[in-house]
């Protein structure tokens, strides 16, 4: 049987009101849960880890509440720049491009999802600030070059297309990408994953001191309890689409409740 999801209130520097709130959602693929009954808030500056097995639900939980995929049930809410709440699912079509573009970034498990593979690298990252208006090449080329070099890509490269990156260097072109228009929100689905061990450790570090520096909120989906221990202030773990613990993930990974999470946090200690 499950264990009572507790959700606690996080310990860090976050804003007073939530970014997100997330209530009662569930997807079902005809007979087949894909997410059920899913409740969270985020708050402004706070990073989120959705963890579990393959098949859990976590890239469910993630496109439903990304407005990628309209959940079965529940609400998703967001708050907007002028303050005001507002269900995803009623946002107008332009509203919903527009959040997408500028105040959200997606970073995808295999980068050639969310890159042109054909054009430059520096068009990559100029794009994104075309789509918020920015119209100055000069100060296009200057952004992107200056975001190359905070992903640690080097200036040189600013020509060359992503196909001809290695799949570390795709992953942090990626995350140039996404952050250079200082969105409020990221989505991340597994986005070390796939990446040799040393590659994914200097990517996490990356992500941690930008994550830090840039006050971002960030939802990760993670299979890895490591990523979500480096990454997260609180941890939602998920088992057959149900969340079964909910909390800060430093109380978690030393006291976990539910006897999932004591299996999946004992399995990683013993290797
Ligand atoms: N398009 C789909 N059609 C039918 N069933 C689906 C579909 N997508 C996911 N499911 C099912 O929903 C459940 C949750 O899958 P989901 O992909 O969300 O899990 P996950 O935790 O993200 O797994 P992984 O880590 O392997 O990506 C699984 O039983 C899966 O088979």
């Amino acid at each position: 049987m499950n264990v009572a999801v507790n959700i606690d209130q996080p310990n860090v520097e976050v804003g007073d009101l939530p970014l997100m709130s997330v209530r009662s959602v569930s997807k079902h693929y005809g007979a087949r849960i894909g997410c059920a009954d899913v409740n969270f808030d985020i708050w402004p500056g706070e990073v989120l880890a959705i963890v579990g097995e393959s098949g859990s639900g976590k890239t469910t939980l993630l496109n439903c509440i990304s407005t990628r995929l309209p959940p079965s049930a529940g609400t998703v809410s967001y708050r907007m720049r002028d303050g005001e709440m507002r269900d995803l699912y009623g946002l107008g079509e332009a509203e919903r491009r527009l959040l997408l573009r500028t105040d959200w970034g997606f970073v995808h498990q295999n980068p050639a999802d969310g890159l042109r593979m054909t054009v430059s690298a520096g068009a990559n990252v100029g794009e994104r600030l075309m789509a918020v208006g920015d119209r100055h090449y000069g100060n296009i080329r200057a952004t992107a070059t200056d975001w190359l070099g905070r992903v640690e890509i080097d200036a040189d490269r600013i020509d060359d297309q992503p196909r001809a990156f290695s799949g570390g260097m795709r992953q942090r072109l990626q995350i140039a990408r996404n952050l250079v228009t200082a969105p409020r929100l990221v989505f991340m689905d597994e986005p070390t994953g796939g990446l040799d061990v040393s590659v994914q450790a200097r990517l996490l570090d990356l992500l941690r001191g930008l994550v830090h520096d840039l006050g971002l909120a960030v939802i990760i989906v993670t299979h890895d309890l490591a990523v979500a221990r480096l990454l997260s202030h609180r941890m939602m773990v998920m088992k057959d689409g149900r969340v079964v613990e909910h909390g800060l993930t430093d109380r978690l990974l030393d006291d976990p409740q539910a006897p999932y999470t004591q299996l999946l946090v004992s399995s990683i200690l013993q290797v």
